[in-house]
């Protein structure tokens, strides 16, 4: 059946050029010259979508955006005067789809229609079908969760999704903005195109103009070809400016002119190129204090902040973190090749409950990451996952019997032999992440190869007990690394590990034995510091 649409506007030729335009797109449609023939149109008939001019002769359209939304959720798209940003903006906020300028170009208005009958079929295929839909699917399946919170936040996404207004995602570092920012792009009419993330905060300030915007070879020294940018590489699809806090003022004139106009010019280009991009935003600063300091224009703000969408701390939704810490073990069990999916006890599981996580989701993860690590079995206890003590009060109660079950169901021969040691690991894995206990190897060797590598200068004596080996060397023969401590620690990690690997001639596992850590923390690490298999 063909697609219907009512078209709104007082300018019969307008109205004649938009019907002969749907008519060419197999869409048949009927036209109101008044906000009030609008109105009794909409309420005898049945249309797939509405496309309303703001100005009226006895009203605003943004009266019959809100009636429309007030009665279902059929997309409604507003046609604004060149330069009256402030309408459109309003009547996104009020729920518009999408909206036009005059005057009208013909290739923008097709697309904006195609964009309105793609969430037409969705809907259709929604009401039609009485099982969970593909999309319900996907957002269950990549935003895991199911608090109240998370099921509100769940059904904004859905209604964000079909409509094309710039979307200003905040909230906590580590809260899943780029997963959000991910799924409205991946359940919209946009999914076709390009979901182009770019991490604002990464790009050095003189390149950033030839990054957003691309440039002409010759137009600079360096620009040997020519280069696309991101705004041209996003056309069709959904642009993320992730940590958008952290554009300079310059480029923030810049990207805004790009938005309102829809046009972007590459660097020694000399003409304009029209883009169809929808725009996504984030940070996790404050944006409103950074536009008070003067430090974030108010205009840039404005327009991409039309509608905030604001994700919940972990601690706003304590009950999902068993079901995330499941979701993340059999996602690393599955990235790291594990034979078996780790499991948590009742009381790692509770002190997970009770932890205060600064750093959010991605905290989440990586304390399970280290704790598969240090486990060495399957079963994860609350001593594997590195966290303080709480105080008696708010300690987990230790449930013997059921962590005892979890234990027996998954542990090795290997472990069972080990578990004499187990009352010290607590201790020893507190003191560094990434620490091993055993310290069978010679690790005088692997100094030596990997002294002249480091600024630090290696204790003179050979050191091969755990005493010595976690004693301070003297303070007055210490250079600080240039590169900073972290740097440095990876530097010095990756060279031991590389010294293994050689000496054992690739064989992870002897090489394991012989940095005294186990098989699985090796893989973890080579991973982590992107070593070669080979
Ligand atoms: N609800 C969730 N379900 C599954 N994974 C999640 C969820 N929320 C976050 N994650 C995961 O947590 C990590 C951090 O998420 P993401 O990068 O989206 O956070 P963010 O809010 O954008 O962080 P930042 O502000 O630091 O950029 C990612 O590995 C992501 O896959």
């Amino acid at each position: 059946m063909a697609a219907t649409a009512l078209v709104v506007d007082d300018e019969v030729d307008l109205c004649r050029l938009m019907q002969i335009t749907l008519t060419k797109m197999g869409i048949k449609s009927d036209v109101a010259y008044t906000l009030s023939q609008a109105k009794s149109y909409w309420d005898d008939n049945d249309y797939d979508f509405c496309l309303t001019d703001l100005k009226l002769p006895d009203g605003s359209g943004l009266d019959l955006v809100k009636h429309i939304n007030r009665h279902s959720d059929t997309p409604v798209a507003v046609i604004t005067a060149h330069g009256s940003m402030d309408l459109a903006i309003e009547a996104l906020k009020l729920g518009a789809f999408d909206f036009v300028n005059k005057p009208l170009e013909l290739p923008r208005l097709r697309q904006l229609v195609e964009n309105a009958l793609k969430v037409v079929q969705q809907d259709n295929a929604t009401q039609t079908s009485d099982e969970r839909t593909p999309e319900q699917d996907l957002l269950d399946s990549r935003l895991i969760g199911d608090s109240t919170v998370m099921q509100a936040l769940k059904k904004t996404i859905v209604k964000l999704a079909r409509s094309q207004a710039p979307v200003f995602l905040s909230g906590a570092s580590g809260t899943g903005k780029e997963v959000v920012a991910r799924l409205i792009h991946d359940l919209s009419p946009r999914r076709d195109g390009s979901f182009v993330p770019v991490n604002c905060g990464a790009i050095p300030s003189e390149l950033m103009e030839s990054e957003f915007f691309g440039h002409k070879k010759g137009s600079f020294t360096g620009a040997v070809t020519d280069k696309q940018g991101l705004f041209q590489q996003a056309n069709g699809g959904t642009l993320f400016l992730d940590e958008v806090a952290d554009l300079p003022l310059a480029m923030q004139v810049k990207l805004l002119r790009a938005i309102q106009e829809k046009t972007v010019r590459a660097i020694g280009d000399t003409k304009e190129t029209p883009v169809d991009i929808r725009i996504l935003s984030a940070t996790h600063k404050d944006l409103n204090n950074l536009v008070k300091c003067g430090d974030f224009r108010q205009d840039l703000y404005y327009r991409i902040n039309v509608i905030e969408l604001k994700l919940p701390t972990l601690k706003a939704r304590r009950d999902d973190i068993p079901v995330l810490s499941e979701y993340f073990l059999a996602q690393i069990a599955s990235e790291w090749q594990l034979d078996l999916p780790p499991q948590l006890t009742d009381t790692a599981r509770q002190r997970l409950q009770a932890h205060e996580f600064s750093g959010n989701v991605r905290e989440l993860r990586n304390i399970l990451e280290r704790a598969i690590t240090l486990a060495e079995t399957s079963v994860i206890d609350s001593e594997h996952l590195g966290l303080p003590p709480l105080s008696d009060d708010t300690a987990p109660q230790h449930n013997t019997e059921s962590d005892a079950a979890v234990r027996d169901s998954r542990q090795s021969p290997v472990m069972a032999s080990d578990q004499a040691h187990n009352s010290t690991r607590y201790t020893t894995s507190n003191l560094h992440p990434y620490r091993t206990h055993n310290q069978q190897y010679n690790i005088s060797a692997i100094q030596a190869s990997s002294a002249h590598a480091t600024h630090i200068k290696q204790p003179s004596s050979s050191h091969n007990d755990d005493n010595q080996r976690s004693s301070s060397p003297d303070r007055s023969e210490v250079a600080l690394p240039k590169q900073g401590l972290e740097a440095y620690l990876q530097e010095q990690e990756k060279q031991l590990i590389i010294q293994a690997l050689e000496e054992t001639e690739g064989n992870k596992t002897q090489a394991a034995e012989l940095l005294g850590t186990t098989f699985r923390s090796l893989r973890y690490r080579m991973k982590k510091l992107e070593i070669d298999e080979d």
